[in-house]
C-alpha cells in the first residue's frame, strides 16, 4: 500500500446503513477537511494525464474535479443532475448503488476531439461512471481515463467502464 493510500483510508469515515439499510456509506468529509490530505489528493489526479477538459460529476466530484483542473491547467467540464444545466443538453439515465438517477452535459462542453479525464470521488456499481462516458463520447470528446478516490471492489463497478483506463486511488 503507498503511502497516500494510507492518508486517504485514514481520512475516510464508515457511516453504516446510510442512505439506506445494507449501505456502508464512505464518508469524504473528514479528506476534505484535512488541506494536506486533500493536496496530495489533488496533485496525484492532475498529474496523471494530460488533457483538454477535467469532467467532473455533480456533486461530490466538483469537489475533486475543479481543483485538479486548476492544477492541471485544463479546463473544467460539469456533469450535473438532470434540469441543472441551463443550454442545450445531452442526458443518460442510470441505476446507483441506493437509487437512480439522470445526468446532463451541455451538448458544447468540448471542443471535438478534446482529451478528457473523468474525475469523482466513488466508483461504486459504475452506473455514474459508465452514463458519464457515453455523455463526454456522445459531445463528441475522447475520454482518456476515469479517475476515482476510491473504488468500492466488491460492487465490480469496474467491469461496467471496461475499455476505459480506470485510476482509483484506494480499492476497498
Ligand atoms: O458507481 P455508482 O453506483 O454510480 O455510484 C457512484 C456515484 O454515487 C455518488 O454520487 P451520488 O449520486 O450519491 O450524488 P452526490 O455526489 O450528489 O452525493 C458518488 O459521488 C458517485 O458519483
Ligand atoms: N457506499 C457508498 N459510499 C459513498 N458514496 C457512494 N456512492 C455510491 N455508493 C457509495
Amino acid at each position: 500500500m503507498t503511502e497516500l493510500s494510507k492518508m486517504i483510508l485514514d481520512k475516510i469515515r464508515d457511516v453504516p446503513d446510510y442512505p439506506k439499510p445494507g449501505v456502508l456509506f464512505k464518508d469524504i468529509t473528514p479528506l476534505l477537511a484535512d488541506p494536506v490530505t486533500m493536496a496530495a489528493v489533488v496533485d496525484e489526479l492532475a498529474g496523471l494525464h494530460q488533457v483538454d477538459k477535467i469532467v467532473g460529476i455533480e456533486a461530490r466530484g466538483f469537489i475533486l474535479a475543479a481543483p485538479v483542473a486548476y492544477r492541471a491547467a485544463a479546463g473544467f467540464v460539469p456533469v450535473r443532475k438532470k434540469g441543472k444545466l441551463p443550454a442545450e443538453t445531452l442526458e443518460e439515465s442510470y441505476d446507483l448503488e441506493y437509487g437512480s438517477a439522470t445526468i446532463e452535459v451541455h451538448r458544447d462542453a468540448f471542443a471535438p476531439g478534446d482529451r478528457v479525464l473523468i474525475v469523482d470521488d466513488v466508483l461504486a456499481t459504475g452506473g455514474t461512471a459508465k452514463a458519464t462516458v457515453d455523455l463526454v463520447q456522445r459531445a463528441g470528446a475522447r475520454v482518456v481515463a476515469i479517475a476515482v478516490l476510491m473504488e468500492l471492489g466488491f460492487l465490480k463497478g469496474r467491469d461496467r467502464v471496461e475499455g476505459v483506463e480506470l485510476h482509483s486511488l484506494v480499492i476497498v
